[in-house]
């Protein structure tokens, strides 16, 4: 499935489409295990560790490249050797195959033997 996932390409946000429940969330994320699923279900988050700040915001200006490529866009924290990027479909309050779309690409992005 990730590599389905990751080979897909982001569908345009459109209002009306319900959110995931809390089962077809967990099917997705066992695609995607380092990600966690929200208590409520609504998004989910990783934490990347890296050697320094370069090297957390260079991976961020990645993702962020990634997120306009795709029109779909985390949020996302970082500092000195992290960064904390959480995925929500924003139109819909919740989670959408979009989403898990995008933490496979950013998976992809990430390669632990080059960061922290
Ligand atoms: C018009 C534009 O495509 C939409 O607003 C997109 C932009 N990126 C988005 N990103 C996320 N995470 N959720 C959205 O609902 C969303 N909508």
């Amino acid at each position: 499935m990730t590599g389905t996932l990751e080979s897909k390409s982001c569908t345009p946000c459109r209002g009306g489409v319900p959110p995931l429940t809390r089962e077809e969330a967990a099917a997705y994320l066992a695609n995607t295990p380092d990600w966690r699923l929200s208590e409520d279900v609504k998004l989910i988050d990783r934490r990347f560790t890296f050697a320094n700040f370069q090297d957390a915001f260079a991976f961020v200006r990645q993702v962020s490249e990634l997120a306009e490529s795709e029109g779909h866009h985390p949020d996302i924290a970082f500092g000195w050797g992290y960064a904390q990027i959480s995925l929500q479909t924003k139109k819909i309050k919740g989670l959408h195959e979009n989403d898990f779309i995008m933490a496979a690409k950013i998976d992809r992005l990430f390669s632990p033997e080059k960061n922290g």
